[in-house]
């Protein structure tokens, strides 16, 4: 038996569609698994009631296949599904580097980021690896198809998930087919200031390079609250407000001593909406780890 646990992610960041992630500290999944002649799922935890334990509908039975190692495998699921989170992402990193274990395939883990990505294509129909990378990897990620690296960043982040059900699948149809010029030129300037702030662990660089003209605007409008949550994490210190992942969840960037007001400002915001939440005050975290 193996078992690892695999941090909740959050993708895109604003200005880093498809390409920037991080790991948080928490909430996250612990997978065990065990050889088997055949794989069999079974999950526990947060929202598991809406995952399937099919292996060819779960993320896990992607990366079973592809690492060719049949197991049963146990999800104890801490990341709510359809959250914004990396709920999908965090079973299949952690289940990639147990199986890895288990059967002894040898693989770095950089080479397992697209092992797992496979699984988030069976879920959104996109094998895209900005969640996976930084739930097998940790740290700040930039993941692109000619490579990954990473960053050790220290910044204090608040997600709040509020008690709505976006799928990736949903707020990827929503996305616009195509960008300005003017918007790209400020899409690229965001996401350099970015990296620059994870490089320095500055939450003024990340924060102001979180701003997104292109994706945000539209995927705001499936999130009851979000403009009103956004300007009461802001009035409470946040240095940058966005959409996590494909949302609902929002995630603030901020300095530690402000973490505390702006998650309760955040909370008391979709309160207001009529939305109730949850909040994570939390901080960039490390990859799977074995248990
Ligand atoms: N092991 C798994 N864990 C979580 N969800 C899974 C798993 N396997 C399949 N799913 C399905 O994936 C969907 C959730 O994935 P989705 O990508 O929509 O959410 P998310 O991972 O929380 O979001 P995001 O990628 O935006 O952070 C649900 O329909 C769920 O049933
Ligand atoms: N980059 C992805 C992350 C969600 O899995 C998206 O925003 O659709």
């Amino acid at each position: 038996m193996v078992t690892v646990r695999a941090p909740a992610t959050s993708a895109n960041l604003g200005s880093g569609f498809d390409v920037f992630g991080v790991a948080l500290d928490r909430p996250a999944d612990v997978v065990r698994v065990r050889r088997a002649p055949e794989t069999t799922i079974d999950v526990t935890g947060a929202g598991s009631q809406f995952i399937p334990e099919d292996p060819a509908d779960n993320t896990v039975g992607a990366v079973a296949e592809a690492l060719d190692a049949p197991a049963h495998i146990e999800i104890d699921k801490g990341v709510r599904p359809a959250s914004g989170l990396g709920s999908s992402a965090a079973s299949a990193a952690a289940a990639a580097v147990a199986l890895n274990e288990l059967y002894d395939r040898g693989l770095t883990r950089k080479e397992l980021v697209p092992i797992a990505a496979e699984g988030e294509a069976v879920v959104s129909g996109d094998a895209h690896d900005d969640n996976v990378a930084p739930a097998i990897l940790g740290g700040f990620t930039i993941a692109t198809p000619s490579g990954i690296a990473t960053v050790d960043a220290d910044i204090s982040l608040v997600t709040c998930l509020p008690d709505i059900v976006v799928s990736t699948r949903d707020a990827r149809e929503v996305v616009p087919e195509g960008a300005r010029v003017a918007d790209m030129v400020e899409t690229v300037g965001n996401a350099a200031t970015l990296t620059t702030g994870m490089h320095r662990s500055d939450p003024e660089l990340v924060g102001r390079g979180m701003e997104d003209s292109v994706v945000t605007p539209a995927r705001a409008e499936l999130i009851d609250g979000y403009s009103e949550v956004r300007q009461a994490a802001f009035d409470a210190g946040a240095t940058g407000v966005t959409i996590s992942g494909a949302g609902p969840s929002v995630i603030a960037a901020c300095y530690e001593t402000d973490r505390r007001s702006i998650a309760s400002a955040m909370v008391d915001a979709f309160d207001e909406a009529g939305v109730e939440s949850r909040v994570y005050q939390t901080e960039i975290g490390e990859g799977a780890t074995f248990h």
